[in-house]
């Protein structure tokens, strides 16, 4: 087992990971202090395979769980779905101590994430990620939120758990595709912040995409100890937390022009980052190579490059909707090599338009 602090004063938190953590779940809702109602929620495809052995564990922790199961998808991720569960809160008489857990990607993170942090302004929130993605990602950080029709995590709030168990054991039912998925955010955090572990998924990539036990491990940990020294640093991304956003800006476009269907999010990410280092070189920032060694393990690890179905037009338009744009105008996370990045906001139109034309598929 290991565990990854993240450090924000009275709102600390561990994450603990590790192959089965019935115990240490069951010992941590015991001392956590919680009413004993308590929502769990998870989706149409973790539900029936996990739902009932958590709720037991919780159960046996001394709480009284029922568990909400919305539609898997990124669809869920919206206001219409968040208030079906209010409902259900106010019905089960959820109160002020009352937890809700989010099993399962991050579309339940996120949502259920956003729905402990405006029911009654705030009940304690759990995590307990079961895609690879959520596990180095989405439940790490305390960002929640649901989308809107003009963008991805429009309505949101920073809000962070009480802890985050992640069961790598669980990953054994995820499909190969949400397993490419995860590595894309994964790959991010060698690119922002880390050459060393960049050059680490470069030697291997059989391991990574096996997710071998030691690698696995590795990955996950490693990638949760650098989003955790982020997020310590800077919880409401007024800087440093930016960079988590690398490749992003081009990727919530590409996930909205194609309805949130064609690609998930973490496919999305892989282009954008692509696009982002594309951006890069034609400022002068990197050099092709570096361009190419992104790209290139991005495709070894079975994650596209261009998109489909979208036009540079509609791209364009969805930037100035991205939480990085102040004022009119796009602070970019770009790089300066592997393992470093910085932001700007004056990147010409024309190399952005160039660098998205770049990322369309035929
Ligand atoms: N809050 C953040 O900081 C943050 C960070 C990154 C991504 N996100 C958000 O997370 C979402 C993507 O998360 P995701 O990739 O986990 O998507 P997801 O939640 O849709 O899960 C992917 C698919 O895998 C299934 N699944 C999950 N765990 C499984 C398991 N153990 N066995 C079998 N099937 C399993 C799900 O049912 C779903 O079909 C997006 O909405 C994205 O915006 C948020
Ligand atoms: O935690 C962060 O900060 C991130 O930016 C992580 C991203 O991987 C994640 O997709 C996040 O939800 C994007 O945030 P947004 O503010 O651009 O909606
Ligand atoms: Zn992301």
């Amino acid at each position: 087992m290991r565990k990854v602090r993240v450090a924000l004063g009275e709102e600390s938190y561990d994450i603990v990971i590790g192959y089965g953590l019935e115990q240490d779940l069951r010992a941590f809702v015991q001392g956590a202090g919680f009413s004993r109602q308590a929502m769990l929620v998870t989706d149409s495809n973790v539900g029936p395979l996990y739902g009932e052995n958590v709720r037991a564990i919780l159960e046996a922790g001394g709480l009284s769980v029922t568990v909400v199961t919305i539609p898997a998808g990124e669809s869920s991720k919206s206001l219409a779905v968040a208030e079906k569960l209010y409902t259900r809160a106010i019905e089960l008489g959820l109160d002020r101590k009352s937890p809700i857990f989010a099993l399962g990607g991050g579309v339940v993170g996120d949502l259920a994430g956003f729905i402990a942090a405006t029911y009654m302004r705030g009940v304690p929130f759990v995590q307990l990620p079961t895609s690879l993605l959520a596990q180095v990602d989405s439940s790490v950080g305390g960002k929640v939120a649901v989308n809107h029709a003009l963008g991805k995590n429009l309505i949101g709030a920073f809000y962070q758990p009480k802890a985050v168990f992640m069961d790598l054991s669980m990953m054994k039912t995820l499909p190969k595709r949400e397993i490419y998925t995860g590595l894309g955010e994964i790959i991010k955090y060698g690119i922002i912040y880390d050459a060393a572990f960049f050059a680490y998924l470069e030697q291997h990539v059989q391991d990574v995409l096996s997710l071998e036990q030691e690698a696995a491990v590795h990955m996950i940990a490693r990638s949760c100890e650098i989003k955790a020294a982020v997020v310590s640093q800077d919880e409401k991304e007024r800087g440093l937390r930016r960079i988590l956003n690398f490749g992003h800006t081009m990727a919530h476009a590409i996930e909205k022009e194609t309805g949130y269907l064609r690609y998930n999010h973490g496919e999305a990410v892989a282009i954008g980052m692509v696009g982002a280092a594309d951006i890069s070189a034609r400022l002068g920032m990197i050099e092709e190579a570096d361009v190419a060694r992104v790209t290139s393990l991005i495709e070894r690890l079975h994650l596209p490059t261009v998109a489909e179905g979208c036009t540079v037009d509609a791209m364009y338009k969805d930037i100035f909707h991205d939480k990085k744009t102040i004022n009119g105008k796009v602070n970019w996370v770009l790089m300066e090599g592997i393992g470093k990045v910085t932001c700007r906001n004056d990147v010409p139109e024309d190399v952005v338009r160039a660098a998205m034309a770049a990322r369309i598929g035929k």
